[in-house]
C-alpha cells in the first residue's frame, strides 16, 4: 500500500500528530518502515507528549507513552494515562501502552515515557523484561530510574521541553488528581 508518510515525506509535528492520534493497528495505513526508521529517539518522545496531550485534552492526566520494536522501530504499542477517562484506578501512561501492544516480547522492545516512571511501572517494565526505557521528564519527578538500572533495564533520559511545561501546569492546576495518580485516593485524604 502506497502510505502517505513513507520514504520521501518529511517529518513534521503534524505527522507525528497524525501518528499519536491513529489507532496503532491501523498505522500500517499511515506510515511506512522506511518512514518509521527515520523517526528518532525525539520524534518518539514528541509522540508519547503529544499522547499526554491528548489526555490532557480530555480533561485527563498528561502523560503519554509508546513503544517500539528495537529491529524496525515499527510502533507496537502506545496510549495515555486513563485514570479519569476510564475511571481507573491504575491506567498509567505505560500500563496503557503495554496493553496496547499486547502479548509482545518486550524484551525486544523500548518504552519511550513522557514522565520518570512509578514504582508500580518501573516494576511492570522490568518483570515483563523492557530491554529500554526512555524518559521525558525527570524534572517534574524521578527515582525509579535507578531501580530499573540495578534489574537490567537500559534508561536514558530524553527530556521533551514541552512535556516538562504540560505536566508542571498539570500538577499547578490540579494537585489532588496528580496525587490520586499517583499514590490512590487514600493519600489524598490523609490528613
Ligand atoms: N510515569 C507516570 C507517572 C504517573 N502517571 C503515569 O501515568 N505515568
Amino acid at each position: 500500500m502506497e502510505t502517505l508518510l513513507n520514504a520521501g515525506a518529511p517529518v513534521t509535528e503534524a505527522a507525528l500528530a497524525a501518528i499519536a492520534h491513529m489507532p496503532s493497528a491501523s498505522l500500517p495505513a499511515l506510515m511506512d518502515d522506511e518512514f518509521a526508521r527515520r523517526l528518532s529517539d525525539a520524534d518518539l518522545m514528541r509522540i508519547a507528549v503529544l499522547l499526554a496531550r491528548k489526555s490532557h485534552d480530555e480533561g485527563g492526566c498528561p502523560i503519554g507513552a509508546v513503544i517500539i520494536d528495537n529491529a524496525t522501530r515499527r510502533i507496537v504499542g502506545k496510549g495515555h494515562n486513563t485514570l479519569v477517562q476510564e475511571n481507573h484506578p491504575y491506567n498509567h501512561g505505560e500500563t496503557s501502552a503495554m496493553r496496547d501492544a499486547g502479548r509482545l516480547d518486550f524484551g525486544r522492545t523500548t518504552l519511550f515515557t513522557s514522565l520518570s516512571p512509578c514504582e508500580v511501572c518501573a516494576t511492570l517494565l522490568h518483570m515483563r523484561g523492557v530491554s529500554r526505557v526512555v524518559v521525558g521528564d525527570v524534572t517534574n519527578a524521578s527515582g525509579t530510574e535507578p531501580l530499573l538500572r540495578a534489574k537490567g533495564v537500559e534508561v536514558e533520559i530524553l527530556e521533551d521541553p514541552q512535556g516538562i511545561e504540560l505536566y508542571a501546569r498539570f500538577r499547578a492546576g490540579n494537585p489532588e488528581l496528580d496525587l490520586e495518580d499517583w499514590k490512590g485516593l487514600s493519600a489524598t485524604h490523609r490528613p
